[in-house]
């Protein structure tokens, strides 16, 4: 997207391997006021109890609330599945109840994790958010997605399920974010993240989350984004 002129404005590097990807000159925002979001995100993220973000955050909220594609290293704990939230939770137009984002997740604990973090900090935008996973009851997925959410956060077998029923509907979706898509990968849910992916409207945002970049992340990056924004591994939380 508009991710060329912030790379020219702050003369990052691209990386060979992973083509136009830059990574050095994105300064960190050490404070939630100054990154740009909504009011009421804002206020849900000091209602959480948070006061300062953590390195990920500070590097790669502005660039994912900016519209680019992201690809953010980080491993578990270090405040990547409440980046995510606080972003989303800024991303969605809550005036209209269609699914704005879809979150891919490994592991049904995860897309837990993920729907309880954009509902707290979410919390003054009304925010609906719709866990979809495999184990729990299909009619209960069916009542929620068809009584209308702005969030779905799953695992990719239960999604693309929702998605061939036409019970997930995805034609307002605007971002996606694959959260420990290397984890997805090796639990051997590439096939149908790559099925939901061909559903999706192709004017879309992508963020990758990932502690390490696999081959096949790598593969996914060149297939599914455009000129990516690459935050590099941060040590602390
Ligand atoms: N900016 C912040 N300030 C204080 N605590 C935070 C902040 N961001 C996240 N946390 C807390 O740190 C812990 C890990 O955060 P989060 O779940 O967002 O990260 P994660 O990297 O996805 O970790 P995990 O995989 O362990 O859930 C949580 O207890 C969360 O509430």
């Amino acid at each position: 997207m508009a991710g060329t002129s912030e790379r020219q404005r702050s003369g990052m590097a691209s990386d060979e391997k992973l083509g136009r990807v830059t990574s050095d000159g994105l300064e960190p925002i050490t404070s939630f006021d100054e990154m740009g979001l909504k009011d009421d995100v804002l206020r849900g993220i000091y209602q959480y109890g948070y006061e300062k973000p953590s390195a990920i955050q500070q590097r790669a909220v502005r660039s994912i609330i900016g519209g680019h594609d992201v690809i953010a290293q980080a491993q578990s704990g270090t405040g990547k599945t409440s980046m995510i939230a606080l972003s989303v939770c800024h991303l969605v137009d809550t005036s209209y109840r269609d699914v704005q984002a879809l979150i891919l997740c490994p592991t049904r604990e995860l897309a837990a994790q993920t729907e309880k973090l954009i509902l707290g900090v979410g919390n003054f935008i009304n925010i609906q958010v719709h866990a979809c996973v495999g184990g729990k009851s299909v009619g209960e997925d069916i009542r929620k997605l068809e009584h209308g959410v702005h969030v779905v956060c799953g695992t990719p077998g239960r999604v693309f399920d929702m998605i061939k029923r036409r019970t997930l509907r995805t034609r307002a979706m605007k971002l996606l974010v694959l959260d420990e898509s290397d984890e997805m990968l090796s639990r051997g849910f590439k096939d149908q993240i790559y099925d939901v992916y061909r559903y999706l409207p192709p004017e879309l945002q992508v963020c990758l989350v990932s502690a390490t970049l696999a081959h096949e992340t790598l593969e996914m990056t060149k297939k599914f984004m455009t000129d990516p924004v690459r935050i590099p591994a941060q040590r602390e939380i």
